[in-house]
């Protein structure tokens, strides 16, 4: 399987601080790989190495299964990226700041930039100033240079920070397009994990710099728990009866019982009627599929033991 992009036990230290962890990922052609982590956890810092923006403390990067080196350069022929708040001339609008990077990359199509101004849905903003754009429009601005080229790897740090609810599906829409119909692979860092669940091929959760799990999309359903959540006239009784009849329940942050007990959640009449006998009967009862978000805080708070 040809590989896009590759990290061989990549690692980081500023002044003695770890940064990043002997992080090795392996992302194949047409993969929309997902790299998810709290703030902090090293995905800028991964991806400014695999960019060759810093220099690793140890380990290499390849792409299109070439060493990132200062020598390599034609290897960014084919390679887009937007790395946090992207830069753009303020004083210039985003129909100039896109010529220049058309001229900058020498594309000689001129139609290419008003093409990736509609993609964008940036058309009605292309005689706006950048420094007047909003921060979602800023970041289109930032996708619409990364693509410009039409790269055969996307590499984009946080895409949709900024974006609203409308944005962020537009955004989905045009990497899923690239992806599945271009054959572009795609790197996204994202802390929006339910946003990446939805595109990703791949999720790779970091964590305090180390890569702790990676995960095959059509695999993750698999991983994703069930819960029964309860809410009743007194849920700290009934969670402490619960538990006491074998039922192990916690209260969630909303005071809501939880529970991950399978025989509670295959038979959430068993429990109702138990509640009611003990005096307490559920005003609600719902069974939930896990997503991603709670996945990756069981994860890495090691939740996961206190809830089987
Ligand atoms: N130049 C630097 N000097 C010292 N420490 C740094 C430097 N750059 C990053 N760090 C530290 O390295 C760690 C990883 O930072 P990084 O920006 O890679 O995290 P991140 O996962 O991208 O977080 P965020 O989602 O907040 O952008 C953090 O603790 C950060 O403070």
């Amino acid at each position: 399987m040809h590989q896009a992009i590759q990290t061989n036990r990549l690692s980081k230290s500023y002044k003695g601080f770890q940064a990043v962890k002997g992080i090795s990922l392996n992302i194949n052609k047409g993969e929309i790989y997902g790299f998810i982590g709290l703030n902090g956890a090293g995905k800028t810092t991964t991806i400014r190495m695999l960019l060759g923006l810093i220099r690793p403390t140890h380990g290499t990067c390849y792409i299109n299964e070439k060493k990132v080196s200062l020598k390599n350069h034609s290897i960014w022929r084919k390679v887009g990226y937007m790395v946090e708040t992207p830069y753009s001339y303020p004083e210039l609008t985003v129909k100039e700041n896109l010529e220049i990077y058309r001229r900058l990359r020498l594309i000689s199509n001129k139609n290419k930039v008003s093409e990736v101004m509609n993609q964008l849905n940036l058309t009605r903003y292309a005689q706006k100033k950048a420094k007047d754009l909003s921060l979602g429009n800023a970041q289109r601005l930032g996708i619409a240079k990364a693509i410009l080229h039409t790269p055969e790897i996307l590499i984009l740090d946080e895409p949709v920070n900024g974006l609203d609810p409308a944005g962020i599906v537009e955004i989905r829409d045009l990497l899923q397009d690239l992806a599945f119909n271009k054959g572009v692979t795609i790197l996204i860092s994202s802390h929006l994990l339910d946003e990446v669940a939805k595109i990703a091929t791949k999720i790779g959760i970091i964590h305090e710099g180390e890569l702790i799990q990676e995960i095959e999309s059509t695999k993750l359903n698999k991983l994703l728990n069930q819960r029964l959540t309860i809410d009743s006239q007194d849920n700290k009784s009934a969670a402490s009866k619960m538990s006491k009849a074998g039922y192990f329940s916690v209260l969630n942050k909303d005071g809501l019982i939880e529970t991950y007990n399978k025989k509670a959640i295959l038979h959430p009449d068993e429990i109702s009627r138990f509640l009611v006998y003990e005096g307490l009967p559920p005003t609600r009862l719902t069974v939930e599929e896990e997503n991603l978000e709670s996945y990756f805080l069981r994860i890495i708070k090691g939740k996961g033991e206190m809830l089987q």
